[in-house]
């Protein structure tokens, strides 16, 4: 139930937009709206990976407010009330996680529902849009919802004022916390360890494809209604990030995405299992409460059973350590060059979508039959060459086969190598929370120091929690080694003994 749920994390989603309607007519409109727009938006946040300009954040983005802004909030919360919000039992204060969140104004039961915002009041891919020539336009490629929403959002923030979503618009996070704002050098010194470095790469890169596709396409073709100023890859990234931090999945209607003012207000607990959804009968997005709530308790949703990483990547944030059940660590397993079968192997894992290095997720609970699997294919020799084809299928998460394979021969060297590709990422990760101490001492600009004091925070938040992970697969891989060793040196001296009571 919770796992269907409402803010979305998967990089997959990001739809190509090369498949987007090549025969397409061009249309001519008029410039209608343009005049309204503001005249030159000017998001200061730097692409490039020069850390000096990426700490520069203007003052003067015109869109949102600092994330902790409570005056912009109580704008929007007066807004919503006037545009047919119901009176709720939460306001939007000022709250120790997340900054800003919704706090209990009366008691709240168990089981209660909450919220009820109305459709009017949410954006979605059909919402009515200020400049409807642009959203003629975007519906005439067929764009997917994401980009779609990307755009949507730039469209109205630029009508500033005369956008109806104006009061929602300012109260959204000027820069917000995601990973799509760390510099590849950011990355690449903070996250070197983690394999969401790999995640937030991937995903930077399929933000600027995706907005690289959407100007050659279409924005190229009609410079009056998009024009560069306004639509460019800083205001792409503000709305993607907006997205990836903010944007709901309602189950009830069929899995459709929208942003829901309000709503949207409401911060994670790795410790609650309720979520957004759309409630037909009351005609509404809710969700209701699995515990209760006093007076001035903030009230929590789950954005999903994500791991540190992953709310991270999206979210910007890492739960306190210990306390995410659903945390787990990536851990790369990689056929070796020198193996005499590796061209058969290969070959194998690329029949089933697999390549030569491949992650598997591991937990403090224990890890995928697939990674078993993998180890199986790595460590097998050649006289094994027939299972190599049964090994690769379990290995991959698209067959339906038998993952529970077992071949006792080979099961110490396969356990020996997870081990040891276990202890190879340990060690990266202690190389880098001990080097942590010591870095960025050069630093002396204030503003660059608190930004780079905060992203080491996380990063170090972040791989204590994976390499926690790490150690304990590491335990239980050991004694399961030795287990197995002293297994075997009983067999052996039981044999032996046998032997010598037969001679
Ligand atoms: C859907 S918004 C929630 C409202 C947000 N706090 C605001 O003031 O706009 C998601 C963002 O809230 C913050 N957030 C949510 N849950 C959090 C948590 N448990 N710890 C820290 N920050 C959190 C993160 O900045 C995240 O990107």
């Amino acid at each position: 139930m919770a796992e269907a749920c409402r803010i979305i994390l998967n990089t997959t989603f990001l739809p190509s937009l090369h498949s987007l309607h090549k025969t397409h007519k061009k249309v001519s409109y008029s410039q209608p709206f343009l005049h309204k727009r503001h005249p030159a938006i000017q998001c200061s946040i730097s692409t490039s990976s020069d850390t000096k300009a990426a700490a520069k954040v203007s003052e003067t983005v015109p869109w949102g407010c600092d994330i902790d802004s409570l005056e912009n909030a109580e704008a929007l919360q007066k807004w919503l009330s006037d545009s047919g919000l119901p009176p709720q039992k939460m306001a939007i204060q000022k709250v120790e996680v997340g900054e800003r969140g919704l706090v209990a104004l009366k008691n709240i039961r168990k089981g209660e529902m909450l919220l009820f915002v109305p459709p009017s009041l949410v954006i979605a891919a059909d919402s009515e849009w200020s400049c409807p020539e642009a959203g003629e336009v975007l519906k005439q490629y067929s764009v997917p919802d994401w980009p779609l929403l990307a755009t949507y959002l730039i469209s109205e923030a630029s009508f500033e004022k005369s956008s109806r979503w104006s009061n929602y618009i300012s109260a959204l996070p000027r820069q917000p916390y995601s990973l799509l704002y760390w510099t590849r050098a950011e990355l690449d010194t903070y996250l070197e360890a983690s394999q969401i470095r790999e995640r937030a790469i991937e995903r930077i890169t399929n933000v600027t494809g995706t907005y690289n596709d959407l100007r050659l396409r279409i924005f190229s073709k009609y410079p009056h209604l998009f024009p560069e100023e306004v639509f460019n890859m800083e205001t792409f990234k503000w709305s993607f990030g907006i997205l990836f931090s903010r944007l709901v999945r309602l189950p009830s209607m069929d899995g459709r995405v929208a942003l829901v003012p309000w709503a949207d207000m409401l911060n994670h607990s790795c410790e609650v299992e309720t979520f957004l959804d759309y409630d037909k009968s009351s005609k509404g997005v809710v969700f209701t409460t699995d515990r209760p709530y006093q007076p001035g308790e903030q009230v929590f949703i789950s954005y999903g059973r994500k791991s540190n990483g992953e709310l991270l990547l999206s979210y910007g944030f890492v739960p306190r350590e210990g306390t995410n059940p659903s945390d787990s660590v990536e851990l790369s397993l990689s056929l070796k060059k020198s193996d005499k079968c590796y061209k058969e192997k290969l070959e194998a894992l690329k029949k089933h979508g697999l390549s030569a290095s491949q992650c598997f997720p591991l937990q403090v609970t224990g890890w995928p039959l697939e990674l078993m699997a993998y180890a199986y294919l790595a460590v097998s020799p050649p006289s094994m060459s027939r299972q190599f084809e049964e090994m690769a299928a379990a290995a991959s998460n698209k067959t339906t086969t038998n993952k529970n394979i077992t071949y006792p021969d080979i099961e110490e060297q396969a356990l020996q190598f997870i081990l040891d590709s276990c202890e190879s990422s340990i060690s990266k990760y202690s190389k880098f929370l001990q080097a942590s101490g010591s870095m960025d001492l050069d630093v002396t600009s204030p503003k660059q120091l608190n930004r780079r004091l905060f992203l080491k925070q996380l990063a170090v938040d972040l791989c204590s929690s994976e390499r926690r992970i790490l150690f304990r697969a590491q335990y239980v891989l050991r004694r399961r080694l030795r287990d197995i060793r002293s297994g075997e040196l009983r067999a052996l001296k039981i044999f032996n003994g046998f032997r010598n009571l037969f001679r």
